[in-house]
């Protein structure tokens, strides 16, 4: 019997859990949303119908229960019936009166945001609409009364009424004006920043005029008091006014050239923020560019802060679904074809015809709503600018702010005559006077004629992945290998094609967002790359970063043919799979030269038209992606070995689609070698310590004024851009690798081919002459016999030696019967307990 209760209520806890996930979903969102819009619009109309028909229904609704009307069927007048009716009455005559139409407004909202075509924040139109329905209850009561006193609407609501007596018994009828007034003024000034500098300009002799060109306050009232009548005839009401129309007019000028509404509506409705911002035209060179993304505020006068919006979430969701898998690109242009011929190419994803891309909901969506833009801070970062400056006798023309999500950028215009140099070498004091670490100065900024200085945001940010892999441009590029990155100072999506880098350095002291911007970048090709189209050979000698990536071997790894585990955390396995790799990269070469093609996308076009045999050794070619973290520890261990054949990659692949992410914590000169440095056009640096750090990465200063926590500089040549890395955490990567790992995958992880070197491989031991012993051949006995471990890297390690002489000693050992035979990737196992024994052993050889 209790079995059979707890079954029950098992049941029901499912199905309830079902139905909130289902109210949860996208669909359960858009389908409330519907809903509530309908209702909204019921009572909207009914409401309206009340003005009509309110004085036929009156008698019949009022005082009466919902049900009585609705049983005694009576004839009621409403466009929208009993409903209708008892709904207007009940809110208009009875509550708050005829400006209780902003309920169903207010509803309606909800349902604009529920269905996702607009971002609307719910709090600030409650409060919005609760002022207005209070304060409009009164100003009806008080004046739509006196205008119109037969009618059946009772104009203020039973609660605009008693609040209306109330005042005028106490205030008189001029006291409840001023306090109708005052409480308008008192909500504008609240909601509206740039209000106060409206209400100031309604006064003649205010100060809302604008400056000269140079920001200099006691200059600008004793020489320009000749102009200043002039400028307040142009400041009165009646121009700003018209001035706001004229660029409306523009606004919506620009708005037809597909600028979206979304971002210009909030500019165009704030009316009170236009009528505040004086009449002044900047300078043709320092004129803000509106920004398609851009939403742009006139702070001050001289003073502009550009605040970059992001596209809207929800247009991006509907771009990628859980249901409906992105299919590569290659597969979509197939399936637009209606050529027969065209779908009986070749497909290289049929093996996994099945698989499905992951949705961008297993990505984690941070909540930035709270941290806005600062607009005190950014005001008071302004001032200090300006006055450091001038401090040290520079003066500026004009100052504009555009806001990231960790980094404010602010662009001067010094006056003429002021030496780029002087303002450069102020970096450090600007910095002390702005109290912030991460100060960097661009000047003069490429192209556009002014200087940048980048100040920290006090809040920053976190962009998140969900943010930048659910973005449009993300979903619609046509990259061969789109990595996203993070985004840019004026949030724009960071995104660039690994095929056209080709090879990529990243560098960054510990802890600065090296390994979550690896991760970003796998992440992004994840969403994009089919298994079948590309692979990812991971080296990760920290043995903890790419674990996660093991449950994804069967469908984007590589390894060699004999090794367990296709993530290489053994020092001596990286040599191995590094000089197959150039073993791939030569028979590539040797393929595409037979098919006559130059590159690996021609090849793999032709071999998709079935131009080139299989039985002839032609194969579909995947990219393969080589990621190596922690790229000193190899250089440390294995140098030369580990160098020569990075480079040879570095020089070569790029054509057979073979590309390489190299990361490093320890970015000096040694690990970053000429040869290494010559063949990585990309580079990724995070914060590091010194100054020559970041020469060693950049080939500039830079990285180590950087923030951490994801700051970074990006340089492809001579261009260098400062991005936030997206962010990605562990969970997050681990539920899409488990996405695609449970999805069937290949009978194995993609096979590197074997690669023997010039000695014959490793497998020398029968060959192996022990009357030539390495010098260090009785020193790597007793290192192996005491820590009773057969490790090749444990001898590179303790003796400085590269892999190969290691694995010759190794291969001596086993010859010796010091040692057991290789057992894949594990240690060897040791055949001698002590040192003792050893030592016998050693003397009877
Ligand atoms: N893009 C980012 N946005 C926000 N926080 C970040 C970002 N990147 C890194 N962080 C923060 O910094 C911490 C360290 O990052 P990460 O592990 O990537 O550093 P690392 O450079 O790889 O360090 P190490 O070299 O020691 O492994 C993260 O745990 C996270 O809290």
């Amino acid at each position: 019997m209790p079995a059979k209760k707890s079954k029950k209520k098992k049941k029901s806890t499912k199905t309830a859990s079902n139905v909130l996930r289902f109210l949860r979903s996208e669909r359960g969102q858009f389908l409330m949303g519907v809903c509530v819009i309908f209702i909204a619009l019921f009572m909207f109309i009914g409401m309206i119908s009340f003005f009509f028909t309110g004085a036929a229904d009156q008698s019949k609704v009022a005082n009466k229960y919902f049900l009585d009307l609705i049983i005694h069927k009576q004839d009621i007048s409403n466009w929208t019936g009993v409903g209708g009716a008892f709904i207007a009455e009940a809110l208009i005559n009875k509550y708050c009166g005829v400006f209780s139409l902003v309920i169903p407004v207010f509803i309606g909202m909800i349902g604009v945001r529920l269905i996702g075509i607009k971002t609307i924040s719910v709090i600030r139109a409650f409060i919005l609409c609760s002022f207005i329905l209070i304060w409009g209850s009164i100003f009806s009561s008080f004046i739509l009364t006196k205008v119109f006193p037969d009618s059946h609407i009772i104009w203020g609501g039973s609660h605009g009424s008693i609040l209306e007596q109330l005042l005028e018994t106490a205030l008189g009828g001029i006291g409840v004006s001023l306090i109708i007034i005052l409480l308008l003024v008192v909500f504008v000034i609240i909601t509206k920043q740039t209000s106060v500098g409206f209400f100031k300009n309604l006064f003649p002799g205010s100060n809302g005029i604008p400056k000269s060109d140079a920001i200099n306050e006691d200059d600008f009232e004793d020489e320009e008091a000749e102009e200043d009548n002039e400028i307040i005839e142009k400041n009165s009401v009646l121009n700003k006014i018209f001035n706001w129309f004229r660029r409306k007019k523009k606004e919506e000028d620009v708005s037809e050239d597909n600028l979206e509404e979304d971002n210009l509506l909030p500019i165009n409705n704030d009316l009170q923020r236009e009528l505040s911002s004086p009449v002044y035209t900047p300078p043709a060179q320092n004129k803000p560019i509106l920004n398609r993304q851009s939403r742009s505020i006139d702070v001050e006068d001289d003073f502009e802060v550009v605040i970059p919006q992001e596209e809207a979430y929800q247009e991006k969701r509907n771009i990628i679904s859980p249901i409906r898998p992105i299919l590569p690109r290659e597969e979509r242009e197939e399936l637009t074809a209606s050529d027969v011929e065209e779908m009986e190419d070749y497909d290289p994803t049929k093996d996994l015809s099945n698989f499905h891309f992951p949705s961008s909901d297993l990505l984690k969506v941070y909540d930035n709503t709270g941290k806005g833009v600062d607009m005190a801070e950014q005001k008071a970062n302004k001032d200090k600018i300006i006055n450091t400056l001038r401090n040290y006798g520079i003066e500026i023309t004009s100052i504009k702010a555009t806001v990231g999500p960790t980094i404010t950028l602010y662009e001067i215009v010094p006056q003429a005559g002021v030496r780029i140099s002087k303002i450069r070498n102020l970096e450090d004091d600007i910095a002390l006077s702005l109290s912030a670490l991460g100060i960097r100065i661009i000047a003069p900024m490429p192209g556009k004629g002014t200087i940048g200085i980048e100040v920290p945001n006090k809040d920053p940010q976190i962009v998140s992945m969900q943010s930048v892999i659910a973005s449009k441009r993300f979903q619609e590029c046509n990259y061969d290998l789109p990595v996203a990155l993070g985004k840019t100072i004026t949030n724009e999506i960071f995104m660039f094609d690994l095929c056209k880098m080709p090879h990529l350095l990243v560098a960054g002291a510990t802890g600065q967002g090296k390994s979550v911007g690896l991760n970003a970048i796998i992440t992004s090709l994840l969403y994009k790359k089919h298994p079948a189209e590309m692979k990812m050979v991971l080296v990760d000698p920290k043995m903890v970063e790419f674990n996660i990536y093991s449950t994804i071997e069967k469908h984007y790894l590589a390894k060699l043919p004999d090794a367990e585990k296709a993530i290489i955390t053994d020092v001596s396995k990286v040599t191995q799979t590094l000089n197959s790799l150039t073993k791939e990269m030569d028979d590539r070469y040797e393929l595409l030269m037979a098919a006559s093609v130059r590159t690996i996308k021609e090849y793999n076009e032709k071999f998709r038209k079935r131009r080139l045999s299989p039985l002839k050794g032609h194969r579909f070619l995947p990219y393969i992606v080589v990621i190596i973290d922690e790229f000193g520890d190899l250089i440390m261990t294995a140098g030369k070995e580990i160098e020569m054949p990075i480079a040879r990659i570095a020089q070569k692949a790029r054509a057979v689609g073979m590309h390489m992410i190299i990361a490093t914590q320890r970015p000096t000169t040694n690990i970053i070698t000429g040869t290494i440095k010559a063949n990585f056009p990309a580079r990724m640096a995070f914060r590091v310590t010194s100054q020559i750090d970041s020469r060693t990465i950049l080939d500039m200063s830079g990285a180590n004024q950087l923030i951490g926590r994801g700051d970074m500089l990006f340089s492809q040549g001579s261009d260098l851009v400062r991005i936030q890395c997206a962010f990605v955490d562990t969970p997050e990567v681990e539920e899409i690798t488990q996405y695609i790992g449970k999805q069937q995958g290949y009978a194995n992880a993609f096979e590197l081919p074997e690669f023997v070197g010039d000695g014959g491989g490793d497998d020398k031991t029968g060959s192996v002459d022990l009357s030539d012993k390495d010098p260090l051949f009785e020193e790597a006995a007793r290192l192996i016999v005491v820590h009773q471990q057969g490790s090749t890297s444990l001898i590179q390690r303790k003796f400085s030696i590269g892999y190969n002489r290691a694995g010759r000693l190794m291969d001596q050992l086993e010859a010796a019967g010091i040692v057991g035979g290789t057992q894949g990737s594990k240690p060897r196992e040791v055949l001698i307990m002590d040192e003792y024994s050893l030592e016998q052993k050693l003397s009877s050889i």
